[in-house]
């Protein structure tokens, strides 16, 4: 079953059309977000996130339509998010902040200690898990935001861009942790890199002006960047650049008929 599905989804930013007549279906897994910058990996994840209204299109999450507001308190408590641009109070201590996102997600009270301490250990902090946010470097904030991401065990984790920042140790064990949380939940998580697509991800999708331009697992991918020969450090990355211009090409034919 999907415990995500979007249809016919459109999402306009003045001019610009970022989402363009979307439909994707997502379960169980890791499904890595991939596209060029302004491809509308973020518009997608917000949308997801409840935290925008599309233009047009349906939204289902864990089997609820997310227009009605009657149904939506019920979703976000069963939802993780981390925007790519994360806003904490920067005087609250790791414990603090993370309790505080677990109090919003209505958590019962009494198990809000454990599910804290829990959540930054199983990001590396568990040593700093006393200290204030704004003592911590680029890095470890991200990790606390993947922390108050997952303090409620959701069903649904929308991750925009974890990795950016986190050194390369981090990135080994962030992926461990999203191949562990991947066995249960329906996780989305854009990237720009390989690296992480390929240690962590069951599935790809990859977005290009808006729409889909590919969907397959990165084992798939890789396949794809083998046989183009075309440019690339590594296998998928060459299957990004292939499946793209195959995309492209697409789209440029189907425009001039
Ligand atoms: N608030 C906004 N106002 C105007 N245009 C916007 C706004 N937010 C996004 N856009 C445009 O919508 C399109 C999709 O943007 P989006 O941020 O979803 O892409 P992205 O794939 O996440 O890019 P990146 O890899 O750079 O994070 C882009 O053309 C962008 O310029």
């Amino acid at each position: 079953m999907s415990s995500l599905r979007v249809t016919g989804l459109r999402v306009r930013h003045r001019k610009t059309l970022a989402l363009d007549s979307l439909d994707l279906a997502l379960g169980t897994g890791v499904h890595g977000l991939l596209g060029p910058n302004g491809a509308g990996k973020t518009s997608l994840i917000r949308v997801l996130a409840t935290v925008a209204r599309p233009d047009a299109g349906r939204v289902e999450l864990l089997g609820e339509d997310t227009s009605g507001h009657r149904k939506l308190a019920g979703v976000r408590r069963r939802l993780g998010y981390l925007p790519q641009e994360f806003g904490y109070y920067p005087g609250f201590t790791v414990r603090d902040f993370v309790a505080y996102v677990a109090w919003l997600k209505e958590m019962p009270a009494e198990r809000v200690p454990a599910a804290v301490e829990r959540a930054v250990a199983r990001v590396g902090l568990a040593d700093r898990i006393d200290a204030k946010v704004r003592t911590l470097s680029g890095g470890m904030v991200r990790r606390v935001g993947i922390a108050q991401a997952i303090v409620n065990d959701p069903a649904v984790l929308l991750l925009d861009e974890p990795t950016a920042g986190l050194d390369p140790e981090q990135r080994v064990e962030f992926r461990a942790l999203l191949r562990e949380l991947g066995a249960s939940a329906t996780v989305v998580v854009s990237t720009h890199l390989v690296e992480d697509v390929a240690a962590a991800c069951t599935e790809v999708t990859l977005l290009d002006a808006g729409r889909i331009a590919y969907r397959g697992t990165p084992q798939a991918l890789s396949l794809l960047g083998e046989a183009s020969g075309g440019p690339g450090d590594h296998p998928i990355e060459r299957g990004y650049t292939a499946a793209l211009r195959a995309h492209r090409t697409t789209g440029a034919r189907e425009a001039v008929r």
